[in-house]
């Protein structure tokens, strides 16, 4: 609680501290206009009590230049019978309050706290703004490559209208923020955005929570439950992994898609709901439909309009945008200042082919800004294997194709945590051939 008290007479100026320090103020003191314009460029006061004849400047004059240099501070003008009409005026100007002189200590005490109170607001409203724009700033699909400027052209499209979209990419490709970008820009934006990862989810489960059920549908329904489908009507639906759902809840969603009309499990009655589906996989769905394992309708119902976001690697010119925007994002929750890489930190992260996408450098640039000492990141605070991949040169023997092999395995399967089925779709080949590799290169342990 800092407090500035401005006026020229000493023994006034030296009472009214007394008072204030008692009550836990910190209490800095202004014989003129000028002192007190210097000490608010200094400390940041809560409250400035100010007499409206300074010996130097007007009062009012003094209460201008302040709102400009700290905007929550609040002033309370003292003014004598001969000014009130001043004391008004600057009320005008933005002053909290004003007070006839001579004042009653217990009444100014009460305006102080009251204004302390309200300048407290204001900073804790404007520190939370300043907080919620910097995080949706992280929130931004980032990129200066031509594909990822034809895919914020796309976004802008597409989000107005009320198409069904289809998201295809690798894992980490940025397909959920690409989702989250059309909801913000679409006519729903006010409307709730909810994200159902399909995978995670047996059937029953998957087809409840998005349906909803009826009282004794299966064990353990003891009552009716809304699905996510009512709840969020005029809302957005993201459905993650949708390459992953059976057959059976593929006729359900396609019935959804057709008609808006659902049924939830175990009821006899159709509902109807309006909901915006925008769907996402990172496996081919047209192979899938090949092995009859999506059904085709529902392919072309979702793939009214397609977004498929290139890997990471076929993009590299995103690469220096996306660190240095990852930097700052990093910086900002662990509360440090790295601001850029090292050239040959740089080098490491262009030349690498990261099978996990962006997310993967994400990873790698926070657990660098973790590790770095300076205000650059350097090679030392990269993860080895990437180093190893990406700057053996062409004639190195100690890296063997094997040896590439062998750490590109191991990298992918961290990456998807060990899940071997999309460790195998990453890396373009069969499950029988993922585990004969970890086998060859005795990696079933690690
Ligand atoms: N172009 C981008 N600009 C900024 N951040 C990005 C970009 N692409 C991806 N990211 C970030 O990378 C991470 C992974 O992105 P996201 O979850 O959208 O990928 P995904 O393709 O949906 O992955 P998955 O298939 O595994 O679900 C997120 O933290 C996201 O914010």
């Amino acid at each position: 609680m800092n407090l500035l008290i401005v006026d020229d007479e000493v023994s006034f100026r030296v009472h009214l501290r007394h008072v204030f320090e008692r009550k836990g103020y910190q209490v800095a003191e202004a014989a003129d206009g000028f002192e007190a314009i210097d000490k608010a460029k200094e400390t940041l006061f809560d409250v400035v009590l100010l007499d409206i004849i300074l010996p130097d400047i007007d009062g009012i004059e003094v209460l201008k230049q302040l709102h400009l240099s700290s905007p929550f501070t609040q002033i309370i003008m003292m003014t004598g019978n001969a000014t009130v009409e001043n004391a008004i005026a600057s009320m005008k100007l933005g002053a909290y309050d004003y007070l006839v002189k001579p004042f009653d200590f217990e009444e100014l005490s009460i305006l102080v706290n009251r204004a302390f109170e309200l300048a407290r607001l204001k900073r804790e409203r404007e520190a939370a703004e300043h907080e919620k724009f910097l995080k949706s700033r992280f929130e931004e699909f980032i990129g200066q490559s031509e594909h990822t400027r034809q895919i914020l052209q796309l976004v802008e499209k597409v989000a107005p209208t009320n198409s069904t979209v289809l998201i295809t990419g690798e894992t980490g490709t940025g397909k959920e923020l690409v989702a989250k970008a059309i909801y913000r820009k679409s006519a729903r934006s006010d409307k709730p955005f909810i994200v159902i990862n399909c995978s995670a989810m047996q059937d029953t489960l998957l087809e409840s929570e998005l349906f909803g059920y009826i009282k004794g549908a299966f064990t353990g329904a003891v009552k009716n439950k809304s699905g996510l489908i009512e709840v969020v009507n005029s809302g957005t639906l993201f459905l993650d992994e949708i390459g992953d759902v059976s057959p059976e809840f593929q006729t359900k969603l396609l019935r959804f898609l057709e008609s808006g009309e659902y049924r939830p499990l175990g009821s006899t009655h159709t509902y109807k709901s309006d909901v915006r589906i925008i769907a996402a996989t990172n496996r081919d769905l047209k192979e899938l439909m090949k092995q009859g394992k999506f059904r085709e309708d529902l392919f072309y119902r979702l793939n009214v309009f397609n977004i498929h976001l290139l890997p990471l690697r076929e993009r590299p010119e995103d690469i220096p945008v996306l660190v240095e925007h990852f930097l700052s994002k990093s910086c900002f929750a662990l509360k440090k200042c790295v601001k850029k890489c090292s050239p040959q930190a740089m080098k490491i992260l262009q030349d690498y082919s990261w099978p996990g996408n962006v997310r993967e450098l994400e990873n790698v640039l926070e657990r660098a800004v973790i590790l770095c000492d300076g205000n650059q990141i350097k090679e030392d605070d990269l993860p080895g294997d990437i180093k190893s991949l990406a700057t053996a040169p062409l004639s190195d023997s100690n890296l063997k194709l094997e040896e590439v092999e062998r750490q590109h395995i191991l990298r992918v399967l961290q990456e998807t945590n060990g899940n071997k089925t999309r460790a195998a779709q990453l890396l373009g080949i069969s499950k029988k051939s993922l585990y004969f590799k970890l086998r060859k290169y005795h990696l079933e342990k690690e």
